[in-house]
């Protein structure tokens, strides 16, 4: 199916009223709800919509039948009439029930926090892996509220909630759309498996290879765009990129590896999204090291980066080495600055200051350095040679006897691939 493109000349466009509910679930999770309300905010603005106003309400458990209370659901009736909104964005998720009840009830477009960040990633996705990951996350989601949507899906004919499989899928029936699933997921497998034999390759070549990962905003393109001087998209929006970039960086002792900037995380990242992610964020699994970035200006980020943290884990990319950078250092106040921990984990940086740049590549050569070495090589043996350039920086050459002596401070990544090679000429001292 091709994929649907969203023209905004010829839509009609989104205004919108948010709508956040703080649950005493909400108040333990230790997310500030006027910080969850401003993200929302950013990924409404982000996906094209125009926000109208907010309400919010203060409640023990949703509400089964309209999520907020009823009175709420009056008032935002009120507003919606009296500001001329087309579409409520709900901070939460709504099941089928709710997002039929609301949508009959104040006749216009509902849509969640889910559906509005599928929406942006529908926009975004370049790559047919994300195309496809995109409408499988979508589909996903779909099947099981298919019941909720009715009319405004089709009378409005366009904007968030809508884009990707495209008005006329949502009225097909279920096992329609479990077809189109299956048959997703066939070719993502394909597409994935191609990825796969490109990244073996790649590993085989025996390249380094290290990845920008971080919750979105925090400067991961910036940082890749100024260590590498990559053509990046960048932008001071959510979800700038969806498709990983690999860039050469070289490392102040001449070496180089692969730096991978990735699609940035975020809290209640769908689970759909998560899953159909997973081949994408799987850069992360197979970095030899990762650099963790962080908007250290963000009031919340500790949470941002505990949100990462756990990502991470369920990709199984825990253990790895990393590196954290707290990135936009420039734009911190001072008790900012003072509260971030120190140590050699940890970075703080301005993407925009080179020093602090050549500071990174200096931290990420020496994560990666495995210690110095020294080596005996029969001058005639060019391949041995050969192989001492490629483990890691030749810090000294000198002969001795008949032989050369190599003093090198190999990279841990590829000693562990190919030291094996190299043990009959290590001096042990
Ligand atoms: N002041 C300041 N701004 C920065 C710095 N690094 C990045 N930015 C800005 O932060 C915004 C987000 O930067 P990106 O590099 O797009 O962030 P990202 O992590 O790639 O975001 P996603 O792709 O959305 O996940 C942009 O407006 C950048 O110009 C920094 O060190 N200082
Ligand atoms: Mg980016």
């Amino acid at each position: 199916m091709a994929h649907t493109t969203y023209d905004t000349n010829t839509q009609i466009r989104d205004r919108a009223i948010l709508i956040s509910l703080v649950t005493e679930e909400v108040k333990k999770s230790g997310i500030l709800p006027e910080h969850s309300l401003q993200e929302l905010v950013s990924l409404a603005e982000t996906a094209g919509v125009e926000v109208l106003g907010v309400v919010t309400q203060n409640r023990d458990v949703p509400d089964a039948r309209w999520l907020i209370g009823k009175g709420k659901v009056e008032e935002l009736r009120g507003m919606i009439d009296s500001l001329g909104a087309n579409t409520a964005i709900f901070d939460h998720d709504l099941s089928g029930a709710q997002v039929r009840n609301l949508e009959q009830y104040l006749d216009v477009k509902i849509i969640d926090r889910t559906q509005l960040i599928l929406d942006i990633f529908a926009q975004r996705a370049k790559t047919r892996e994300g195309i496809i990951q995109v409408e499988l996350a979508q589909l996903s989601y779909l099947l099981p509220r298919l019941s909720g949507h009715g009319k405004n899906l089709s009378r409005l004919g366009g904007g968030i909630g809508t884009r990707g499989p495209g008005e006329s899928k949502l009225e097909t029936d279920r096992r329609h759309i479990r077809g189109r699933i299956g048959d997703l997921k066939k070719q993502l497998e394909a597409v994935t498996k191609h990825r796969k034999l490109y990244r073996g390759r790649r590993q085989k070549s025996g390249a380094i290879q290290v990845a920008l990962v971080g919750y979105t905003n925090a400067g991961k393109s910036t940082l890749l765009k100024q260590l590498t001087s990559a053509e990046v998209y960048i932008e001071n929006q959510l979800f700038a990129t969806l498709d990983p970039t690999s860039r050469m960086l070289e490392l102040p002792g001449g070496s180089e590896v692969i730096l991978t900037d990735t699609v940035g995380f975020i809290q209640n990242l769908p689970h759909d999204l998560v899953a159909a992610f997973r081949a994408t964020l799987e850069e992360a699994n197979e970095a030899d090291l990762i650099l963790h970035v962080v908007d250290a200006s963000s009031p919340m980020r500790e949470h941002q980066m505990s949100v990462v943290d756990s990502i991470l884990e369920e990709l199984g990319a825990a253990d790895k080495p990393q590196l954290i950078l707290f990135n936009k250092k420039d734009i911190c106040t001072k008790e900012q600055l003072e509260m971030l921990p120190s140590g050699t984990g940890y970075l703080k940086v301005s993407a925009l200051d080179d020093k602090d740049l050549l500071a990174v590549k200096e931290a990420v050569q020496d994560r990666l350095s495995g210690g110095i070495f020294t080596f005996r090589i029969p001058p005639e043996d060019g391949g041995t040679m050969a192989l001492l350039y490629r483990i890691g920086d030749v810090l000294e050459q000198k002969p001795e006897e008949h032989d050369m002596l190599y003093k090198v401070k190999v990279h841990k990544p590829d000693y562990e691939k190919w030291g094996y090679l190299l043990d009959s000429f290590l001096i042990r001292e």
